[in-house]
């Protein structure tokens, strides 16, 4: 697109690429972050989603300071923590980790918190973090299992994907459903449109959703 200025997505996340693009905006380039996600000792879920998310960006940005192409771009990193109570739980990866998550939000309420970090053009950092309360039904030991099965917990964080078989577990949330997701798209795209990164929803060719 010409004219706009340049946008880079320091994320691996496919479910965060897509959401973006739901809301109008392609990359120029994906800048995934290696940075060890586990949660210091003792610290709280909105502290860690806001430290991650700001080490993301951090990491992204000195990528991009060596790229002639890049400079200058707009960068935008996230996190997302799952956590019941100041408990913060895990990005599953093994079925016993995904089976304790669920056990554990069975029945009960829980919190999502999505850290934004974006990074303009003169190098401000700019950072959202955005929460979102979400009941799950009961679910049997039948129902945790089936749902190991199907895999779609695996790199998730506390172990289920709501886009996917565990919507079908949400009695109630109170919230940004995007957030939960992965990335909130009305903070997003507010913070963005703020910092003078044109968000022109005209711009797309509507197809069937
Ligand atoms: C709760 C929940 C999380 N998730 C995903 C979003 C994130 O990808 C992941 C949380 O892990 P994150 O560490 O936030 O992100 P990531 O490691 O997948 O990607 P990156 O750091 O490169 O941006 O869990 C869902 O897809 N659906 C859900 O319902």
């Amino acid at each position: 697109m010409l004219g706009r200025p340049k946008f880079v997505l320091a994320s691996g996340s496919p479910r965060r690429l897509s959401l973006l693009n739901q809301a109008g905006i392609e990359p120029d380039a994906l800048r995934p972050a290696d940075v060890d996600e586990t949660p210091k000792r003792g610290e709280l879920p909105r502290a860690c989603a806001n430290r991650l998310a700001r080490a993301k960006a951090d990491a992204a940005l000195k990528s991009v300071q060596l790229d002639d192409e890049l400079r200058g771009a707009f960068i935008l990193s996230a996190d997302t923590v799952v956590a019941v109570g100041r408990r913060i739980l895990p990005k599953a990866n093994l079925v016993d980790e995904a089976a304790q998550c669920l056990r554990l939000l069975s029945g009960r309420n829980h919190r999502v918190y999505t850290a934004i970090t974006l990074v303009t053009p003169r190098e401000a950092f700019r950072q959202r973090l955005v929460e979102t309360r979400v009941r799950f039904k009961r679910l049997s030991e039948d129902d945790i299992q089936a749902y190991i099965g199907s895999g779609e917990w695996r790199g998730k964080a506390g172990g289920y994907a709501v886009q996917g078989i565990a919507g079908s577990f949400v009695v109630k949330m109170v919230g940004s459903y995007t957030n939960v997701v992965g990335l909130p798209l009305y903070e997003t795209t507010t913070l963005l449109g703020g910092e003078g990164f044109p968000i022109r929803f005209g711009w797309l060719n509507a197809t069937a959703v």
